[in-house]
């Protein structure tokens, strides 16, 4: 902040001298006296007179007022127009990026000089032909700095998250990608409003500008190049003028993006952070599986790229109050499911076939595999949720945390401000984050890893969704951290019987941990699906048998790994998917897919052998 003060300060005086002239005790900067034209600096006329005889401190001044409402007037409205071209340009991209950015960039074909006469000459000379000239000439910068930052930020997790909590687009635009695409706006704003001043006095200096006897620095230098013989010092003082406000405000610019951006001061969270280490517990209670119909019904989901399959025919179900565990191997289709019921699927992706039927808390089930983009709006949030992987990467790195938990409860209700503050801090205590009036104030870099987690579990339930989505919420954690979290889950569970939740994981012992039911997937198909102490207990396909055989015991003398690899998308096996790892293949399963089989009412396996893994 210190570096601030002397750009912050030189500015502040620029500004305040242009603003203040017409109260300050200034000489008339029209009022002429020949017999004393080109008079050097005196007591009465500090910086000397011109070839009229006219104080020059006067027109300096005066002068500056004009070229800095120029140059502050077209970058302010270049920056207004840009930012919002580039942000929808950038955000929406296809045929809005032809008509926001793209088109902008016509005018970039054309030289800068050459388009602000062009302008001037149509309008005439004089301030409002200027500013016009020069926001058209500078709107295609704004908008590619804008597209460029906005394409690097739209793709990252905390839009994604943003999207998941159902919040609108333009909402998403102003308040989460705006303040990630300030730091590069300001260089951009710096730069602008120096050329601008540059451009200004040259076209002042053509005669195509500020229109005599209005001072401008422009002006004044063109009037004292007639004169360099006589008075040398008349091009001195508009010259330095000139320079010197050009350098204030690009130091000042780059000093400001550096002091607004949370991302440069140093992270000092970890010292007053450190949770204290407890070994993870058992929720004391399980809530039963109720008997009520399914929360979530998914039938024969498939998902694509272009026409390859990548999530075959899932079948999975969720009950009010139950945690499904969805494991598998990475690439086994557990995160494109989870995307795919919140209708965050990445936009190359589809849902190809099948069934998610939804039951909300009102109305009839809807059927997520049909919804379209609004659709899904209405429901994040407030029926269903995701918590993603790595809170560092899906929190806005530039709000605060509190501002990011009072956003997600501002996307479906309105608060005033004192009871949105009480709700963001009821909710950081409820998450377990201790001090939440002083948490809520710190930025993403100032928390622990855990800590962020419980932040972005926060952000999750601000609007109690019935159905959670936790995309290994954990993985990302030391193992003390992870039990932490573990627990917090099962005190989620506790305190909202009702919700129910799916929890991807590829961790068995976290299965155990915290679900009631277990889905396992197997490159892109679900194998085996059943309550988790049945199916660890006496797992009916032989991927299951060997996922658990390669979790590491205690006792054990050594593990036993899968061999060999998940067939990638391209070269799926023609028979049952697992059958090239498989002890237990036959020829018959090198042939044919294997289909659903049932060793219990609770149970389903898809393997010819189910009867013979244990
Ligand atoms: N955007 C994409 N375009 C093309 N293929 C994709 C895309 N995203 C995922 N895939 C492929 O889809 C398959 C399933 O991926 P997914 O991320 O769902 O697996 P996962 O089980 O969640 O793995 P992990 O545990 O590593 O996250 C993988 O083969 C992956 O390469």
């Amino acid at each position: 902040m210190r570096r601030l003060i002397l750009p912050g300060a030189i500015a502040t005086v620029i500004v305040a001298l242009v603003l203040l002239a017409p109260v300050l005790p200034l000489d008339d900067v029209r009022g002429m006296d020949i017999p004393h034209r080109f008079a050097g600096p005196s007591a009465a006329h500090w910086l000397g007179q011109d070839e009229f005889g006219r104080d020059v401190l006067a027109r300096l001044i005066w002068g500056g007022r004009a070229s800095l409402f120029i140059a502050f007037g077209s970058a302010l409205a270049a920056a207004v127009i840009g930012t919002t071209l580039g942000l929808l340009g950038g955000y929406f991209r296809g045929v809005v990026e032809l008509l926001t950015v793209r088109a902008a960039e016509i005018i970039l074909c054309l030289p800068p000089l050459l388009l602000a006469l062009l302008v001037v000459t149509i309008l005439g000379a004089g301030t409002w032909p200027l500013i016009l000239a020069l926001t058209i000439l500078y709107t295609p910068n704004y908008a590619r700095v804008v597209y460029a930052a906005t394409q690097q930020v739209r793709g990252l997790d905390f839009v994604t998250a943003q999207r998941a909590m159902g919040t609108h687009p333009l909402v998403i635009l102003i308040r989460t990608i705006l303040p990630n695409v300030l730091p590069p706006l300001l260089v951009q704003a710096s730069l602008v409003v120096a050329s601008a001043m540059v451009i200004e006095s040259g076209l002042s200096f053509l005669g195509l500008g500020v229109v005599p006897p209005t001072p401008s620095w422009g002006l004044m230098i063109r009037a004292a190049r007639g004169a360099m013989e006589v008075a040398p010092l008349l091009l001195v003082w508009p010259s330095l003028a000139l320079a010197g406000t050009i350098l204030t405000f690009n130091l000042l610019c780059d000093r400001l993006q550096s002091a607004l951006d949370p991302r440069s001061v140093t992270a000092g969270g970890a010292l007053w952070l450190r949770p204290r280490a407890r070994s993870a517990s058992k929720p004391a209670t399980r809530p039963a599986a109720s008997d009520d119909a399914p929360l979530l019904e998914i039938e024969g989901l498939s998902i694509a790229v272009n026409d390859l399959e990548l999530v075959r025919r899932v079948t999975l179900s969720v009950r009010p109050g139950e945690t499904m565990a969805l494991v598998g191997e990475s690439g086994s289709g557990k995160t494109l499911t989870g995307l795919a019921l919140t209708g965050l699927l990445p936009d190359t992706l589809r849902v190809t076939g099948g069934t998610a039927l939804y039951t909300p808390r009102e109305g009839a089930p809807i059927d997520l595999a049909q919804l379209d983009e609004e659709a899904f709006r209405a429901l994040r949030g407030t029926e269903i949720s995701m918590v993603f992987q790595d809170a560092a990467a899906a929190l806005n790195p530039v709000l605060r945390i509190g501002d990011q938990v009072a956003e997600a409860i501002r996307v479906h209700h309105a608060l005033d401000s004192a009871a949105m503050q009480a709700r963001v801090v009821e909710l950081l205590r409820h998450v377990g984050i201790p001090d939440p009036e002083r948490r809520a104030r710190a930025y993403p870099h100032e928390l622990s890893g855990g800590q962020r987690q419980r932040a972005m579990i926060a952000v999750a339930i601000a609007n109690n969704p019935r159905l959670l989505i936790a995309d290994e919420p954990t993985t990302a954690l030391d193992p003390t951290i992870q039990a932490q979290i573990l627990q917090l889950f099962a005190q989620l569970k506790r305190d909202t019987p009702g919700m129910g939740m799916i929890f991807v994981t590829h961790d068995l012992a976290v299965v155990a941990e915290i679900a009631d039911r277990v889905t396992v997937m197997y490159a892109g198909e679900v194998v085996e699906e059943g309550p988790v102490a049945e199916v660890f207990a006496r797992p009916r396909h032989p991927y299951t048998a060997a996922l658990i055989a390669s979790v590491p015991e205690g006792g054990a003398e050594r593990l036993v790994a899968i061999p060999g690899a998940v067939p990638s998308p391209h070269k799926m096996p023609s028979g049952c998917r697992f059958a090239p790892r498989c002890d237990h293949a036959t020829q018959l399963c090198t042939q044919r897919a294997p289909r659903r089989s049932h060793p219990s009412d609770t149970r389903l396996t898809r393997c010819f052998r189910w009867e013979e893994v244990t």
